[in-house]
């Protein structure tokens, strides 16, 4: 439990206002973490006010429909205010909610999404996934830049996409926090920091590992160095070389993570889900809704390394993945052979294109989806085609989830269930589930 706070002067950094400080009382939040106020009618943005808080901010953008201001001074605190854990919240574009007490955060993610999915989800109750609320991160992408000599190594900012340099961040693994700050002090002892695009930090069942993005090439003495300080912090060393695609990784330098009685393989720069204990959730979630048997033969859409495949293939007569990129096509298939599962067939396909195959003469009773943000809207048609009686639809952007759903449920399907899952607690972001079954 973090601590309350009392009414204070903010440290934010002093705004380029056009306005003079006026009085605010906030009665809404943004998604993006924004409190939302009403002066003179109009409506004003505040970032880092709370609803039921009496704040001075300063007018420092003027628009037709709304204004943003920056907030001065909190007059009233909200009961739900507390102390950022981290000491760069006020500057660093990571995390939007750290003021919130955590259940409030939530409260606000589910009322953000009952908005978004308004027109699909009127009686039924949101249901609630989540778990710790920080130092669940395992994996970052971590930003350099050499200025004047100085380097900051950290994420872009709040208000610019300048980099602030960052000596700690709670929302990492614990193991991700300590080989963070020895590689910042390893990194301002060579020359390495000067040919870096960026770095990214991995945490799974085999270790942490760090990978180097190269912009040129880099001597073989300097190489050496870095696999020295990486044998002596017991970390994969993995180098992505100027202009490659991916790192070259021989096979048994591949990464893995456990998923209950699972093993999945997959290369460092593939998708895995951040958050491992709430994926672990997410997929216990998805095998007890969609409740897979051996008469189902399911279609897992957007299937990465299989990491809803497997879980499926446990339970279903047979799973078929469908994954665009090749080589996560071939990881998957190689995890179902060394986990001993043989009712799993992978495709390689591009989901956003008409897609010709075997798909279409298979009776498929059942769809999982897990799209990237974008959605999936290109492939429903082929959905409704195919008429699985139920779809398992998992969403990291509830406003495409909520305009695929409209579609299906105007082609004949309904909403069963839905969950706001906190994938990513602290930031603006949210997950969700959401089961449809076809209309009798
Ligand atoms: C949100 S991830 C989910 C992966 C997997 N279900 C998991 O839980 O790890 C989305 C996946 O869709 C893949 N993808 C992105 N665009 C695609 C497309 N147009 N067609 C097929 N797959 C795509 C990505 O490579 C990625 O593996
Ligand atoms: S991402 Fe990390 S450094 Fe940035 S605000 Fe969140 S905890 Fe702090």
């Amino acid at each position: 439990m973090r601590r309350r706070t009392s009414p204070r002067r903010t440290a934010t950094s002093k705004p380029q206002s056009i306005g003079p400080i006026q009085t605010f009382e906030v009665d809404g939040l943004t998604h993006e973490a924004k409190g939302v106020a009403r002066f003179q009618g109009k409506v004003t943005f505040i970032e880092g006010a709370l609803p039921g808080e009496t704040v001075e901010a300063q007018v420092n953008k003027a628009g037709r429909n709304f204004d943003e201001a920056v907030l001065v001074n909190i007059i009233e605190p909200s009961v739900y205010r507390v102390e950022p854990s981290c000491q760069q919240f006020n500057v660093c574009g990571g995390c939007s909610f750290q003021h919130l007490a955590d259940e409030q955060q939530l409260n606000a993610k589910a009322d953000w999404l009952q908005g978004q999915l308004r027109n699909l989800i009127t009686t039924q109750e949101l249901e609630q996934l989540s778990d710790k609320p920080m130092g669940y991160r395992r994996r970052a992408r971590i930003a350099i830049e050499l200025k004047k000599g100085r380097m900051a190594l950290g994420f872009r900012g709040k208000a610019s996409k300048e980099i602030i340099s960052i000596d700690q961040c709670v929302v990492l693994a614990p193991n991700l926090q300590s080989i963070f700050l020895s590689l910042k002090l390893a990194l301002l002892e060579n020359d390495l920091a000067g040919v870096l695009g960026h770095v990214e930090l991995l945490e799974d069942t085999k270790g942490v590992s760090v990978l180097f993005r190269l912009t040129s090439s880099i001597s073989d003495e300097l190489k050496n160095a870095w696999e020295d300080w990486a044998e002596k912090e017991q970390v994969a060393l993995y180098w992505q070389a100027p202009k490659a695609g991916k790192a070259e990784v021989a096979p048994e330098k591949m990464r893995y993570y456990d998923l209950v009685d699972l093993r999945l393989k997959y290369h460092p720069q593939d998708f895995i889900q951040v958050n491992a204990t709430m994926n672990q959730k997410m997929v216990a979630q998805a095998m007890s809704w969609l409740s897979p048997s051996k008469q189902d033969v399911v279609l897992d859409l957007f299937c990465g390394v299989g990491n809803f495949s497997l879980p499926l293939a446990q339970h279903a007569q047979s799973v078929i993945g469908v994954e665009v990129q090749e080589t996560m096509v071939e990881a998957a298939r190689e995890n179902a052979r060394v986990n001993g599962l043989d009712n799993l067939s992978f495709v390689a396909a591009d989901l956003t294109k008409p897609v010709n195959n075997e798909l279409f003469k298979q009776t498929i009773t059942k769809v999982l989806l897990d799209p990237p943000r974008a959605g999936a809207f290109e492939f429903l048609d082929s959905i409704i085609k195919i008429g699985p009686t139920q779809i398992l639809y998992v969403s990291c952007n509830a406003s495409t989830l909520a305009r695929d759903a409209e579609y299906l449920v105007a082609k004949g399907y309904r909403v069963l269930r839905v969950s706001l899952m906190d994938m990513f607690p602290q930031t603006s972001h949210v997950e969700t589930m959401m089961l449809l079954q076809k209309k009798k």
